[in-house]
């Protein structure tokens, strides 16, 4: 049974629609990606899923319980840390886990937290004077505190430098390795590439596709790109009668083929027959970015 489960969530402010229909089952333990350009609705519906906003139209349950109608309940089972959430910049990490802790009847101990998260050096560093990586893992703990089964974690690595990113990045695996179920949301790729189980991709508050990473690519591009340079002349009959073959093309001395599984191998395996070297050789697959591209017809960013 998922853990999550939004159906035909609508969500609009005044005259502008944020949230047009948005459908999704999050299972239990897994990092599930909400992946999205600015303004696509993401923040909007992690919001609903919290309780912190009244869907106009739609069901949201979390864990069986109704966001809304049983917020009490679900703020002991779900954290969440929202974009931009930012602590007094003089109050100390020890202090704010502390505070956050206190309104939990059964939170995590902070002490170990802290440690956890790897904040120890700095329990007692002001808000103010961490890196932007450290409030970061401030506002992962204060999530975590309520000990929670399901933690939302929006734009979390946003204005990060890459090794502070890649730093939160094992964190949140950590966590899920943990057995806390995570919702992610995200504009960046490369984060749902490599951290997400499964993602739904949102655009103009519509899911456009949910699947796996691989599952995406795939779904768009099934294809393997070859190319290289060939050490002789090659006729191109001898790669297009290949099964494994789609297309053969030709840019400079630069021979480009397309094609299914397993196009590598028998390409090399004809080439080798034919006494020909492939210089420079490079096996392109397809990206979530190309996915993306695909399904919603425009970049990312
Ligand atoms: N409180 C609000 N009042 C009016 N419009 C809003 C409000 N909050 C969001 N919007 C608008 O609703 C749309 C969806 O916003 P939302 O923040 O949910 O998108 P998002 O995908 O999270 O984008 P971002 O990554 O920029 O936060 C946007 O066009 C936004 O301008």
């Amino acid at each position: 049974m998922p853990v999550i489960d939004v159906r035909n969530l609508h969500k609009r402010y005044g005259a502008k629609v944020a949230v047009e229909d948005v459908s999704f089952a999050v299972e239990e333990g897994e990092i599930f990606g909400v992946l999205g350009p600015n303004g696509a609705g993401k923040t909007t519906t992690v919001e609903c899923l919290a309780g912190l906003r009244a869907a106009d139209r739609g069901t949201v349950s979390v864990l069986g319980l109704d966001p809304r109608r049983d917020r009490a309940e679900l703020t002991r089972r779900l954290g969440v840390q929202l974009q931009a959430s930012r602590l007094p910049d003089k109050m100390k990490v020890r202090e704010a886990v502390e505070l956050y802790a206190s309104f939990y009847d059964r939170p995590a101990a902070p002490g170990r937290l802290i440690e956890e998260l790897g904040l120890a050096d700095q329990r007692d560093t002001r808000f103010g004077r961490l890196s932007g990586g450290q409030q970061q893992r401030v506002s992962i703990a204060l999530a975590l505190v309520g000990d929670p089964r399901i933690a939302v974690l929006d734009e979390l690595t946003t204005g990060l430098d890459p090794q502070a990113r890649r730093d939160t990045w094992r964190l949140i695996e950590d966590v899920r390795d943990r057995g806390v179920t995570i919702v992610l949301v995200t504009h960046f790729m490369e984060e749902a590439e490599r951290l997400c189980d499964r993602l739904a991709i949102i655009d103009a508050g519509r899911v456009v596709a949910i699947d796996t990473p691989s599952g995406l690519v795939a779904r768009v591009s099934p294809e393997q790109r070859v190319r290289f340079r060939p050490s002789a002349p090659l006729d191109d009959h001898l790669l297009r009668d290949l099964p494994e073959v789609r297309t053969v093309t030709r840019t400079g001395g630069q021979v480009v083929v397309t094609g299914t599984d397993g196009l590598l191998q028998a390409l090399t395996s004809v080439l080798a027959r034919n006494h020909i070297i492939a210089a420079d050789l490079r096996v392109e697959q397809s990206s979530l970015d190309d996915a993306f591209v695909a399904l919603t017809g425009r970049t990312l960013d």
